[in-house]
């Protein structure tokens, strides 16, 4: 026998618990579907538990950093302490998220989801029938369709070490490869990224990025791109990864290989042709409104919808269109102007709106603000040479475009550019206010001048 609901979300992330909670305080019938533990990557396996770990990595950086300035001491990071740590903030979410559906009245069912008809879900031999059906299944590592692909191990696998190995590679060199092989390489692992293109970090601005490369050579990562990874072998101490690039082919060994290549939406096992759910390289075919252009009882937000850039806010977002859709009728579109992003190294690398080849490619008449700042006073005195910025300002509005930074506040100094370009604040406007000074934030009056 089926179980009736008006709406069934796939998925207990970010974006199924705004758009459950939103559609059953209208006093809709739902239900909520997951395989792993209830809470979702950003909880569990992403934002959170790498920024508790990244907060050990930062505090032995800032005491090595200060060490010639007046402070004294050794510092290392004890890793089975800090995974203790933030294993603190991770092991309760699962329990706090059943207890919070329990206390909504929303149904919960714990296994993998799979569509067997338009409206009709299968969780491990028990049908669900919905009016309503939400694709929030997040996103999980991209196949590499490589010989050993097996051995790699995801981010899941990575926040969850008992003991950071010897020798580490990373395959690939955007957000995880940076933030992981900071981490790992303070913690006293040897750390290789292998990654394809001519540059690490590809959303970020090349020159911040270049500036930033200098924190990568001092902690000894040895970063190779222009490589390509092409097997990974099992060993008698470890893994032996193949790579192949301009130079000719090489072999990298190690005791770790983790996946930093990549996230696809996560819609392999939900079968979308029995739904009729169009989709195109794995990526689903939406409406305006987050709504699947052929299955209109079938929704989709966050990293499965992959509208917006695949992070946390974005997924809170698409979460808020969709059910105001759902609970009104189609008419909430995505709007995903000043989307912030930060890469959290130590120091943090961060951007906001348009990059300068974005902007020149659009044709604006813009002014870009460029500076290494290692000299200013916020360098020296968080003893961070990494620092800098570019901010490109319209010429005739003074609308700020885009802004990029790197170093000490980078991640918080962000969201005041984010504020300014998401409501036309303007540079003046910017250069006017009065920040608390000596803040990250008092600086923005000289980036925007
Ligand atoms: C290592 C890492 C670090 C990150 N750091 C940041 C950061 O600092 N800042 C930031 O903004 N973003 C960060 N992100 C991205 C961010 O975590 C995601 O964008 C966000 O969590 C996506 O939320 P979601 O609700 O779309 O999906 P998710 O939170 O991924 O939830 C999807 C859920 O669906 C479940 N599921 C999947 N398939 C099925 C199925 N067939 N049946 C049942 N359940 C299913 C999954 O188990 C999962 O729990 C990071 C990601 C990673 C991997
Ligand atoms: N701080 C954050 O916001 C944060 C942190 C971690 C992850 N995330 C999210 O998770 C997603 C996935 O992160 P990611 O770092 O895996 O992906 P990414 O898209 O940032 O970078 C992947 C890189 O791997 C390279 N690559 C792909 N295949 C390769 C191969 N065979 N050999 C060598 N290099 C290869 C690609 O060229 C690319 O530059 C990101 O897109 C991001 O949205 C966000």
């Amino acid at each position: 026998m089926a179980q009736h609901y008006r709406l069934v979300v796939i998925g207990t992330g970010t974006a199924a618990r705004v758009v459950a909670t939103r559609v059953r305080a209208a006093g809709w019938s739902v239900a909520v579907i997951d395989f792993r533990p209830f809470g979702g990557t950003c909880t569990l396996r992403g934002c959170d538990p790498k920024k508790v770990l990244v907060g050990g990595a930062s505090a032995i950086d800032h005491v090595r950093r200060m060490r010639d300035k007046g402070v004294t001491g050794d510092v290392g990071i004890d890793w089975p302490g800090l995974m203790a740590f933030k294993r603190g903030f991770t092991d309760p979410v699962p329990a706090q998220h059943e207890a919070h559906y329990a206390d909504k009245d929303i149904d919960v069912f714990r296994g993998k989801a799979r569509f067997t008809g338009p409206n009709t879900i299968d969780v491990d031999g028990e049908t669900l029938e919905a009016g309503h059906i939400l694709i929030a299944a997040g996103a999980e590592a991209r196949k590499l369709g490589i010989p050993g692909e097996e051995y790699l191990v995801t981010n899941e696998g990575f926040l969850e070490l008992d003991d950071l190995p010897g020798r580490i590679v990373l395959v690939g060199g955007g957000y995880i490869a940076a933030e992981f092989s900071h981490l790992a390489a303070r913690a006293g692992s040897g750390v290789t990224i292998l990654q394809h293109g001519e540059r690490i970090l590809t959303r970020f601005e090349p020159e911040l990025v270049d500036w930033l490369m200098e924190k990568f050579g001092e902690l000894g990562i040895e970063v190779r791109t222009g490589m390509t990874v092409e097997a990974v072998e099992k060993t008698a101490t470890g893994f032996r990864v193949s790579a192949s690039g301009a130079a000719g082919k090489a072999t990298f060994d190690a005791n770790l290989v983790v996946h930093a290549a990549g996230r696809t939406p996560a819609l392999e096992a939900l079968d979308l042709e029995t739904a009729g759910v169009k989709h195109d390289r794995g990526r689903l075919e939406l409406n305006e409104h987050l709504q699947s252009v052929s299955n209109p009882a079938v929704y989709a937000a966050g990293d499965s919808a992959r509208v917006g850039p695949p992070l946390t806010p974005v997924s809170g977002h698409d979460a808020k269109v969709v059910a105001a859709n759902l609970l009104q009728g189609n008419h909430a579109r995505p709007d995903y102007t000043g989307v912030p992003s930060v890469a959290f190294t130590v120091p943090p690398i961060a951007a906001v709106g348009l990059t300068e080849a974005e902007a020149g490619r659009q044709g604006l008449a813009f002014r870009v603000n460029r500076r290494n700042a290692s000299g200013w006073f916020t360098s020296r005195q968080a003893a961070e040479p990494v620092y800098g910025h570019k901010v490109l300002i319209e010429e005739d509005s003074g609308r700020v475009l885009g802004a990029h930074l790197v170093g000490p506040h980078a991640d918080e100094v962000i969201n005041v550019f984010a504020l300014a370009i998401r409501h036309g604040i303007t540079a003046s406007q910017l250069a006017a206010t009065m920040f608390a000074y000596p803040t990250g934030a008092s600086d923005i009056a000289y980036m925007v001048e």
